[in-house]
């Protein structure tokens, strides 16, 4: 648990910039929440700049939720290039399992090995099996469902997989940690998850150890979350105060108020 908050003020610290290529949705709610936690935001997908771009920043977060045919371009360059010259990045594959299309980049993507790979229950599991439908972006099965879909796509693929729902859990292989701080209100307001996964960037820019910076993103989305609900009436306030809680939260609080399992 020490080593998760110490992990917080590391980030203040050294504000890591995080490149994100995401969707026109969660733009400004991901930067802020970016801003807030204390990383710096540059969204960027220009074909002519987005190498020289990924060559600048600590961490690089690629989400798939409004591709088309010019950012799926941006996409498979900056992966390709973060795999190149050994970049952490993140791949948040939104929608998987809802169309052909999506199916279709997210193959392209994975053979460039992301560091991590965040997404909800039905995400996870659509990515290890045809079968698996999504209902859009939204998850349609609990995240306990999806464990042995992300041990199977954490050894197809050496990332870190990280499923997210009411308990989140951070697989490496076999290794497992449980986050269980949030609130359900947080499915109610568009691209936590994203900003689950810009976080995470944030976080693996400034640690190694994939697998508790991975764990150490989703405690703090979980305790922000905690800090948000108690204040809230809804959706809208929830949003406004958990940009205030990832900004005043302080690494004592944030090490009391974290339920965290690690192996
Ligand atoms: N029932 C729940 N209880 C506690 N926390 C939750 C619950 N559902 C979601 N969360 C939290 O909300 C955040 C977003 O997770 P979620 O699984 O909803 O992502 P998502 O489906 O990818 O969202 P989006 O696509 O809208 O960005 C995570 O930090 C997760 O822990
Ligand atoms: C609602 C929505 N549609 C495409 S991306 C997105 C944001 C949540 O994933
Ligand atoms: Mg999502």
């Amino acid at each position: 648990m020490e080593q998760i908050s110490e992990l917080l003020k590391k980030l203040r610290n050294q504000s890591p910039l995080v490149q994100s290529i995401t969707n026109y949705v969660v733009m400004n709610n991901t930067a802020n929440a970016l801003l807030a936690a204390g990383a710096s935001p540059i969204m960027a997908h220009a074909h002519s700049e987005v190498k020289d771009m990924v060559n600048l920043v600590g961490a690089l977060v690629i989400n798939i939720g409004t591709l088309d045919e010019y950012w799926s371009e941006s996409m498979l360059i900056a992966a390709e290039h973060a795999h190149s010259i050994q970049k952490p990045w993140v791949l948040d594959p939104v929608g998987a399992g809802a169309t052909p299309y999506r199916n279709e980049l997210l193959s392209k993507l994975l053979p460039f090995k992301p560091t991590v790979i965040r997404g909800n229950a039905s995400e996870i599991m659509s990515l290890t099996s045809v079968n698996i439908k999504s209902k859009g972006v939204d998850s349609t099965n609990t995240s306990d469902e999806a464990i042995e879909a992300g041990i199977l796509l954490s050894s197809q693929t050496d990332a870190v997989v990280v499923i997210s729902g009411e308990v989140d859990y951070i697989i490496e292989r076999n290794r497992i940690s449980q986050v269980k701080n949030g609130n359900p209100i947080m499915a109610k307001i568009t691209g936590m998850g994203c900003t689950a996964s810009a976080l995470t960037g944030a976080f693996v820019a400034i640690e190694k150890d994939y697998m508790l910076a991975c764990t150490a993103a989703m405690a703090l989305m979980g305790v922000a979350g905690d800090l948000a609900a108690e204040k809230s009436e809804g959706p809208g306030t929830l949003q406004l105060h958990f940009y205030d809680a990832l900004y005043n939260l302080q690494p004592e609080e944030f090490g009391e108020r974290m339920i965290v399992k690690y192996p």
